[in-house]
C-alpha cells in the first residue's frame, strides 16, 4: 500500500476538472504553454481569449507566488489552438509533487499533444549572461534524487506505463526547430542549449551547491519544470522546454551579489517581448512540424 501523501489526484478527479473545462469553452487546445516567474505576459497573447480563474477550476490548487497571475487560458495562437498556464505550482508552495504536476494531466485529457514550458533560471554556466535564453536539452532531478518524483505511488495506467524513459525527455525535433526559429528571429547571440537542474527551493543556493550543480554537468538552476516534463513524458506529449537566464547563480566567495525574487521578475520584463515572439513562431510552426 502506498502512503496516502503519495496517491495524488485520481484519474477520475483529473477527467472530471478537463470534462469542466471542456463544457465551458469551444476551444480544444493541441499546445499547452506554462508561463515561468515573470513570464505571465505570454498568455496575454492568446486570441479569443476564454480565461479561468484558478480558484474557480474544480480540483485545482492556487498560485501563491508573485509573478505567477494563477488563470488558466484558453485561446489561439497564430491559428492555433491553445491552453496557457498563467501561474504554475512549485514543490515549495506545499504542494504535493502529484498536485504541482495536476494540470499537465489535465492538458493530456484537454486533448494537448505538445507541451511548451517556460521558466525563469539562474545561470551556472559562466558563458550565460543575465536575458539569455536556454533551450533544455536535459535535465537534473535533485529532488529525484531523494525519491521524489511525480509518479510516485501506484501507476495510474490510463496515463502511461510503470517505467517511463527519460533519455528523450526533450524532443530533438521541436528543440531543432527551436533553435531554427530562434536564429530567424535574430536571437542567434543569446540562445543556448543546455541542462537545466531542479532543487526544491524556496531558498536559493549557496555557493557550494552552485559550484557542485555546474560539476555536475547543469548549465541552469530552477525550483519547477522538471516535474511537468516527467509527467508530460509518462502521457506522451512532446516536451519543448526553455529557460530564461534571469540571474547569474553566485559562484564565487568574493562576489556581493545574491539571488533574489525581484531581479528574476524585472529580468522577465525585460526580455518579454522576445520570448513571446519566440513561443509565438513555434506555436505557428509547431502543427506544420507535427504533420511532416
Ligand atoms: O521556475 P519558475 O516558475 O519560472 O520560477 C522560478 O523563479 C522563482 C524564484 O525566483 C522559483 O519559483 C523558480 O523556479
Ligand atoms: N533555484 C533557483 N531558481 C531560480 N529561478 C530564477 N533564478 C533562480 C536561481 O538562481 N536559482
Amino acid at each position: 500500500m502506498f502512503p496516502e501523501s503519495t496517491t495524488g489526484p485520481s484519474f477520475e478527479d483529473c477527467s472530471a476538472t478537463a470534462e469542466w473545462l471542456l463544457s465551458q469553452t469551444d476551444i480544444r487546445p493541441l499546445v499547452g504553454i506554462v508561463c515561468g516567474s515573470g513570464l505571465g505576459g505570454l498568455a496575454e497573447m492568446l486570441k479569443d481569449q476564454k480565461a479561468f480563474k484558478y480558484s474557480n477550476i474544480p480540483n485545482f490548487p492556487q498560485s501563491t507566488v508573485h509573478g505567477h497571475a494563477g488563470m488558466l487560458v484558453f485561446g489561439t495562437l497564430k491559428g492555433k489552438p491553445c491552453v496557457c498556464m498563467q501561474g504554475r505550482f512549485h514543490l515549495y508552495e506545499g504542494y504535493s509533487i502529484q498536485k504541482v504536476t495536476l494540470p499537465i494531466r489535465i492538458f493530456k485529457l484537454l486533448g494537448v499533444k505538445t507541451v511548451l514550458l517556460t521558466n525563469a533560471a539562474g545561470g551556472l554556466n559562466p558563458d550565460y549572461k543575465v536575458g539569455d535564453i536556454m533551450l533544455i536539452k536535459d535535465h537534473i532531478n535533485i529532488p529525484g534524487f531523494a525519491g521524489n518524483n511525480p509518479l510516485t505511488g501506484p501507476n495510474e495506467e490510463r496515463f502511461g506505463i510503470r517505467f517511463p524513459s527519460m533519455s528523450d525527455a526533450y524532443d530533438k525535433e521541436l528543440l531543432q526547430l527551436a533553435k531554427a526559429v530562434g536564429v530567424e528571429l535574430g536571437y542567434g547571440d543569446f540562445l543556448h542549449e543546455g541542462v537545466y537542474c531542479v532543487l526544491g527551493g524556496p531558498s536559493f543556493e549557496t555557493i557550494a551547491e552552485c559550484r557542485m550543480m555546474h560539476k555536475l554537468g547543469a548549465d541552469a538552476v530552477g525550483m519547477s519544470t522538471v516535474h511537468e516534463v516527467i509527467v508530460a513524458r509518462h502521457c506522451g506529449m512532446r516536451v519543448l522546454a526553455l529557460s530564461l537566464i534571469t540571474n547569474q547563480a553566485v559562484m564565487n566567495y568574493d562576489s556581493q551579489k545574491k539571488a533574489n525574487h525581484e531581479e528574476v521578475l524585472e529580468t522577465g520584463q525585460l526580455r518579454a517581448e522576445q520570448l513571446e515572439r519566440l513561443v509565438t513562431s513555434m506555436v505557428d510552426r509547431i502543427e506544420d512540424h507535427n504533420n511532416v
